[in-house]
């Protein structure tokens, strides 16, 4: 509970003194006392839901708009005011991070990339928690205290709803919260308040192109987090070329990288692979760093994922952890859920259940993928609807030119009809050749497992942690660990 007039004031000098008790950006779920913000939307224009908050209790609204010469206007429902902003959505991660103040001993990491958001923000909560404090994450696969999420609607939530999930981890006594954010994040400036301890960038290729045009813009939309955002680090991942040339514009910055021909000078925070050995199991990594040398064993399996570890145990060194600790607990690091998840058992063919559902992603997943398989390579996938189409035929040719049988299925349609999506998918190929289509994921999935030989590798791209299947705007039940499981279940021996 806050009044009006302080959560405003340091923009506003004229608001009454009112009592608000929430703030919520849909009017549907205003009760009495909150304040409404509607704001100018990218499906349907919020304002036109200013009645319906003031009719379920709003004490105040604040309102989005573009005319100069409104800002800061005050109109009156009865006893509620109704204040016009001028950029709104800049400040409205201010107003309510005023409103949900968190602890200065809460340290918040803001993790950024196209790919591997989830996996670095998800290792670092891991490895606090190894450590002995308290971790929680924001982000795709969920929000929470580690080991505790619940579903999150986007993979960086509205201003509001960050600033709000944030006071309850500052009062759950966490010590750090790894926070994925996207893109749209960063326009939407969705966490522009927030104090970053540090910031991570993991690596950029293309995706959400239906969202910034181009891969300038993309890009441009990235550097926000650097560029326009209060950090005290910047964790570069200097194996991608644009993380390469950012960091000759940042001025404290950690260089990781998996080239160990790269040397530092005395002066600079760094961190290099020395050396990798991928085993079935597990992986061994080798380092080498400003805070000293080490060698380190992980359960989790993948190439890309070594960059994924080392870009988090820069960031755990910088903030103080200590280098014993980390090398001694990363050997109880889990993998993460719907990442390069692989099931292998004997006389059974080995599934490897994976994320990927970016052209890179699919490439990096099909090459770790290659080093499990010992005979043929199977890769089964399809891409979003309503999404960057710009993707599909890549992926499509991607698949055809890594794998040795392509299935291609669905994958959240949304409104788009599945049979344009696979035939976009299907330009990429440049033969018929050893493709298989199915408009049933369950069916793909497991006539493939039922079908293949047991020295067979399956890779099964694009859903990874989800458990439903979007169409429309509905969300049906569907899992692909479950399809997995009931397959490899069903599968008799050879
Ligand atoms: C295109 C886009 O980015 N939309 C985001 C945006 O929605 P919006 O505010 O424009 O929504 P809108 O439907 O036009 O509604 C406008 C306003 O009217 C309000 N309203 C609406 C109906 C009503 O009855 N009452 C009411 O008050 C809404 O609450 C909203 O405030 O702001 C919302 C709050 O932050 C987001 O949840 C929403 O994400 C939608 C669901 C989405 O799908 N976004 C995707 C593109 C996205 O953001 N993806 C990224 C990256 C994911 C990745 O890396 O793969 C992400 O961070 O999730
Ligand atoms: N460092 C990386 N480089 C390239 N690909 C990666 C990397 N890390 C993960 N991937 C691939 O991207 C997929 C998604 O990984 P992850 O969920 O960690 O990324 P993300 O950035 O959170 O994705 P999203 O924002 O779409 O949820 C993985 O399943 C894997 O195929």
């Amino acid at each position: 509970m806050l009044y009006l007039d302080y959560l405003l004031s340091p923009w506003l000098f004229n608001v009454p003194k009112i009592k608000i008790s929430n703030i919520s950006l849909n009017s549907k779920l205003i009760i009495g006392g909150d304040l409404f913000v509607a704001k100018l939307g990218y499906n349907v224009d919020g304002r036109n839901y200013i009645i319906d908050a003031l009719i379920r209790g709003a004490s105040a609204v604040l309102v989005e708009i573009n005319n100069l010469f409104l800002d800061t206007y005050i109109i009156y429902f009865g006893d509620v005011p109704i204040i016009y902003f001028l950029n709104l959505s800049k400040k409205l991660s201010f107003i309510s991070q005023r409103f949900y103040p968190i602890s200065n001993k809460l340290r918040l990491i803001a993790i950024t990339g196209t790919n591997g958001k989830s996996t670095i923000s998800h290792l670092i909560a891991q490895w606090v928690v190894l450590l002995g404090n308290t971790g929680a994450v924001m982000g795709t696969i969920g929000n929470g205290i580690y080991g505790d999420l619940c579903p999150s609607i986007n993979t960086t939530e509205s201003a509001v709803e960050v600033c709000k999930m944030l006071y309850r981890f500052s009062k759950q006594k966490a010590d750090i919260v790894s926070i994925e954010v996207s893109s749209h994040g960063l326009v939407q400036n969705r966490v522009l308040s927030l104090p970053f301890t540090a910031a991570i960038f993991s690596n950029i290729t293309i995706d959400h192109l239906d969202y910034h045009v181009d891969m300038k813009r993309y890009i441009k939309a990235k550097w926000l987090l650097f560029s326009k955002h209060d950090i005290d680090i910047s964790i570069i991942n200097i194996d991608d070329d644009v993380g390469k040339c950012w960091v000759k514009k940042i001025s404290r910055v950690v260089c990781v990288t998996t080239n160990r021909n790269l040397f530092f000078g005395k002066n600079e925070y760094w961190l290099k692979l020395d050396n990798v050995k991928y085993n079935f199991n597990n992986t061994i990594i080798y380092f080498d760093s400003f805070w000293g040398k080490g060698i380190f064993s992980t359960k989790l399996i993948g190439k890309f994922n070594v960059i994924n570890i080392l870009l988090s145990l820069a960031t755990l060194l910088w903030m103080g952890y200590s280098l014993t600790d980390l090398i001694s607990t990363a050997k109880f690091l889990k993998p993460i859920v719907g990442r390069m998840e692989m099931f292998h058992s004997t006389n059974k063919p080995t599934v490897i259940i994976d994320y990927a559902h970016t052209p890179d992603a699919l490439k990096k997943s099909l090459i770790s993928a290659r080093f499990y398989c010992k005979n043929k390579l199977w890769c089964i996938f399809g891409c979003g609807g309503d999404r960057d189409k710009s993707k599909r035929s890549i992926m499509g040719s991607i698949a055809e030119q890594l794998s040795d049988y392509v299935v291609i299925t669905v994958d959240n349609s949304r409104y788009e009809n599945p049979i344009y999506i696979i035939n976009d998918i299907k330009s990429g190929f440049t033969n018929k050749n050893n493709k298989k289509y199915f408009l049933d994921r369950l069916k793909a999935i497991f006539s493939t497992i039922l079908y293949v030989d047991n020295e067979d590798l399956v890779l099964i791209a694009g859903k990874g942690h989800e458990n439903y299947q979007i169409i429309g705007n509905r969300y049906v039940n569907y899992s692909d660990h479950l399809v997995v499981g009931e397959a490899l279940k069903k599968r008799y021996s050879f």
